[in-house]
């Protein structure tokens, strides 16, 4: 699951206690988060200039700092803390721990800086933080695989990478709309991977949903077979998804 900075703090209690009760019921959780908004609040309060190009934030290593101080430290134990309080386990890595996520330059690293692309994940660690009980909450920060450098990476794209070398069957996105909306705001039920490009050109999908939908692009192979875009503010949409259907947008094949 993918929980986007901007509805984490609009979360409800009960999207964490649904979350306990399919840990209860043996569904498995594997959190990466983003945390945008917090990033550029924290940016602004120290006067480091902040700008996206194409979705990406240009990041140098004064916004590096800040990037991974905020998602690995303020987000991710936010996170971390409110599982726990809904009674269920939780353990907070971030890319960087057991070199969870390893990532190279993104190709237009000349425009965006030291934003990654993820090249490798740690899967095995993962595994073994939930065969310990524990919903992992991941934060998107990389790692070269020297070891040295750090990474910005775009949570839904870290997401769509975790995903894929898990190997899960779904990806849920959680986010501050009920899905993918055509030009008449309505939801769609079901996207194909063939109509995004034409979605993106025409300009009914922009800003925050083209990671996301690109991301949905990477991950859909293999065993993940549909990426679900909804709202963390609709009550109970962890088990309405798994369980019911028909709520959200579907991305598929
Ligand atoms: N076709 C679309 N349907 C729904 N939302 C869209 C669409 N195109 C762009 N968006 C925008 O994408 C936003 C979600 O992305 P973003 O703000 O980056 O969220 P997050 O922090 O959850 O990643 C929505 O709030 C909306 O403004
Ligand atoms: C490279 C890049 O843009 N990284 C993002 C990482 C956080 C993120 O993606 O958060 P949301 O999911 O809330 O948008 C950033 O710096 O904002």
């Amino acid at each position: 699951m993918k929980c986007g900075g901007s509805t984490l703090a609009a979360l409800p209690e009960s999207f964490f206690a649904d979350m306990r009760q399919l840990q209860e019921e043996g569904i498995v959780t594997v959190i990466v988060h983003g945390g945008g908004p917090a990033i550029s609040d924290t940016l602004s309060k120290l006067g480091i200039e902040t700008e996206f190009v194409n979705g990406l934030r240009r990041t140098t290593e004064d916004v590096l700092d800040v990037v991974e101080m905020v998602l690995s430290g303020k987000i991710n134990k936010e996170i971390v803390r409110r599982i726990q309080l809904a009674g269920a386990s939780a353990l907070g890595l971030s890319g960087v721990d057991g070199q969870l996520i390893e990532a190279v330059p993104v190709s237009n690293a000349n425009e965006v800086g030291l934003v990654g692309d993820v090249t490798k994940v740690n899967a095995e660690l993962i595994q073994d933080v939930v065969q310990m009980g524990y919903i992992p909450v991941i934060a998107p920060v990389g790692l070269g695989a020297d070891g040295g450098q750090r990474y910005n990476i775009n949570a839904d794209t870290a997401a769509g990478a975790v995903a894929s070398h898990l190997g899960v069957e779904q990806m849920i996105v959680v986010t501050d709309v009920p899905g993918i909306m055509n030009g008449e705001k309505q939801v769609l039920p079901v996207v194909t991977v063939a109509e995004i490009e034409a979605m993106i050109q025409s300009g009914v999908i922009y800003g925050g949903m083209i990671p996301k939908v690109r991301a949905a692009i990477a991950c859909i192979q293999g065993r993940v077979k549909e990426v679900v875009i909804v709202n963390g503010s609709e009550p109970n949409v962890l088990s309405k998804v798994l369980k019911e259907g028909g709520i959200g947008t579907r991305i598929v094949r």
